[in-house]
């Protein structure tokens, strides 16, 4: 038994994960856990550095290269960061693990499943976040959402049509995983979305 507990944010971009990871955070905190916050691609210094050339606006690189640096920075992120931090005690929440692999480089990309289901296999084993919360919005709001904030990066600058199969693989992964993952509706206000979120922790701490 591992005993803290790793919690992941998911949803296409523009979704709300950021803005709502420090309010859970905050909550988390407050009920006397100690939390690590952390993200994909990222969280060490590799994995920040692999992150940059994933994200890199001017870069292209072969949608099999692209899903390997991902679980390449995963395995990083498990070893320094994630599996010593669960095995303190403390409480980790990240933005984004392994079910966007999932959504962007099988859904997006048309990735083998597969595949994925092998790096899965090979970097992780049977070790799974213990909660996923997935943010599931419309393709146009998340778009809305993401132009009013920076410059897009290599992902933000996809079309809709990217959008489109990345959610829908979300969702599939959701209904496949079922127990793990909530789908939380963020098409809604933020207070609504927070009411959601709440329902759902309050059944963990
Ligand atoms: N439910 C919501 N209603 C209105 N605006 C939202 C909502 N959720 C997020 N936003 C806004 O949308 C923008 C993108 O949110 P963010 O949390 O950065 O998304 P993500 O991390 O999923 O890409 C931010 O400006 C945020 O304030
Ligand atoms: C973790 C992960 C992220 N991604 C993509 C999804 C996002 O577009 C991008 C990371 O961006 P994100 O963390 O959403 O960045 P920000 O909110 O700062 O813009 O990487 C994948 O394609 N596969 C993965 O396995």
């Amino acid at each position: 038994m591992i005993p803290g507990k790793f919690i992941t944010l998911e949803g296409i971009d523009g979704a709300g994960k950021s803005t709502h990871l420090g309010w859970l955070e905050n909550i988390f905190r407050s009920r006397g856990k100690t939390v690590v916050v952390t993200r994909e691609p990222g969280g060490t210094p590799l994995g920040e550095a692999l992150r940059e050339l994933l994200l890199d606006d001017n870069g292209t690189m072969h949608a099999e290269t692209e899903a390997l640096l991902m679980f390449a920075a995963r395995r990083e992120h498990l070893d320094k960061v994630i599996l010593p931090a669960l095995a303190r005690g403390d409480w980790v929440i990240s933005d984004r693990f392994t079910d966007a692999s999932f959504a962007y480089q099988g859904g997006g990309r048309g990735l083998a499943m597969q595949k994925l289901d092998s790096l899965e296999q090979w970097v992780q084993g049977e070790f799974q976040p213990d909660l996923t919360f997935y943010f599931d919005v419309t393709v146009e709001l998340g778009r809305q959402r993401i132009s009013v904030i920076k410059p897009a990066d290599r992902f933000e600058k996809e079309h809709d049509a990217f959008f489109r199969k990345v959610r829908d693989a979300y969702l599939e992964r959701a209904h496949k995983f079922p127990r793990r993952i909530s789908i939380i509706d963020a098409n809604q206000p933020l207070e609504e979305v927070k009411k959601s979120l709440d329902k759902i922790i309050s059944t963990i701490c």
